[in-house]
């Protein structure tokens, strides 16, 4: 595979194996694709196609004790396959955040959110506590969340859906990762909210610089979000190819069905001028 210096990630025949009571199990297999740095990679496939086994395989959050995870993944040119878990505690958060389908399920409910936010940020970095506020405010002021003040004095069950996946995105980004791995992050919103942090997502990807890998089973999302589109099916990859060539000019039997089956979401993209 060719690098390239704007190349975040890489990923490189990567298979995935599980032991079942009925014998070893593929989950995924031949897995290629690189990320540049701020674009966003859509990756869809129907339910069980191998989407969350692949992030789940970038983050290094299978147990190791029933998994064989075989391949290369770099970020930044660093393996992180088979790195210990004390090396990828400190990568995850940092250089890599994930932001989840359920964001009540991201957050501690008896911590508030400044306290979570201020706890994560000094697990990773050497700033003070007032620092670590004054970081976080201007995150929250970067992204449009209304009234930092307020919102870092609430306790998770306080805040609506929305907003904590508003929340958890702004934590996601306050230590500037080069990578957010987005795993349904709009599925359990309503169609407000749902564009609401799509924009927000793609603030961040231009404020900052950060790649986003964007797993959705939503033809929609990907279309107005993606620069490039990878297709899974039964744990393989079928069709991967900017997305204006795949919803152009889709070349698999697989993508054409998804293609004639999915929703539409209008979003006008350009983020500068997003309202969030
Ligand atoms: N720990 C595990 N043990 C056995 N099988 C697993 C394990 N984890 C995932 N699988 C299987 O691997 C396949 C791929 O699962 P995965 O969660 O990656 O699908 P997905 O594309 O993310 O689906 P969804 O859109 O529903 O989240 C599924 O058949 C799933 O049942």
């Amino acid at each position: 595979m060719e690098i390239n210096n704007s190349d975040i990630l890489h990923v490189n025949d990567l298979h995935v194996k599980v032991r079942t009571a009925d014998g070893v199990v593929t989950l995924v297999q031949d897995i290629n694709f690189k990320m540049k740095r701020g674009h966003i990679l859509g990756l869809v496939g129907e339910s069980g196609s191998g989407k969350t086994v692949t992030s789940m395989s970038i983050l290094q959050l299978h147990d190791r004790k029933n998994m064989n995870i075989e391949g290369s993944i770099t970020l930044q040119g660093k393996e992180l396959n088979g790195l210990g878990n004390k090396e990828m505690q400190k990568i995850r958060g940092k250089d890599i955040a994930f932001i989840m389908q359920n964001p009540m399920n991201s957050f501690t409910p008896i911590f508030t959110i400044g306290q979570q936010f201020v706890e994560t940020i000094s697990t990773h970095t050497s700033l003070k506590k007032k620092q670590a506020k004054e970081l976080v405010i201007d995150v929250m002021k970067r992204v449009n969340l209304p009234d930092p003040d307020r919102l870092l004095k609430s306790y998770p069950f306080q805040l609506s859906g929305g907003m904590l996946q508003r929340v958890m995105i702004a934590m996601a980004a306050c230590l500037h990762p080069s990578l957010i791995i987005a795993d349904e992050p709009t599925t359990a919103l309503d169609p407000h909210n749902q564009l609401i942090v799509l924009r927000l997502l793609d603030k961040i990807r231009s404020e900052y610089g950060t790649s986003i890998l964007l797993i959705s089973h939503d033809l929609g999302v990907i279309s107005e979000m993606a620069d490039d589109v990878i297709v899974m099916k039964h744990g393989r990859i079928v069709e991967s190819a900017n997305v204006i060539e795949l919803f152009d000019n889709p070349q698999h039997e697989y993508t054409k069905k998804l293609l004639r089956t999915r929703p539409t979401l209008y979003l006008q993209k350009h983020p500068y001028t997003y309202m969030v």
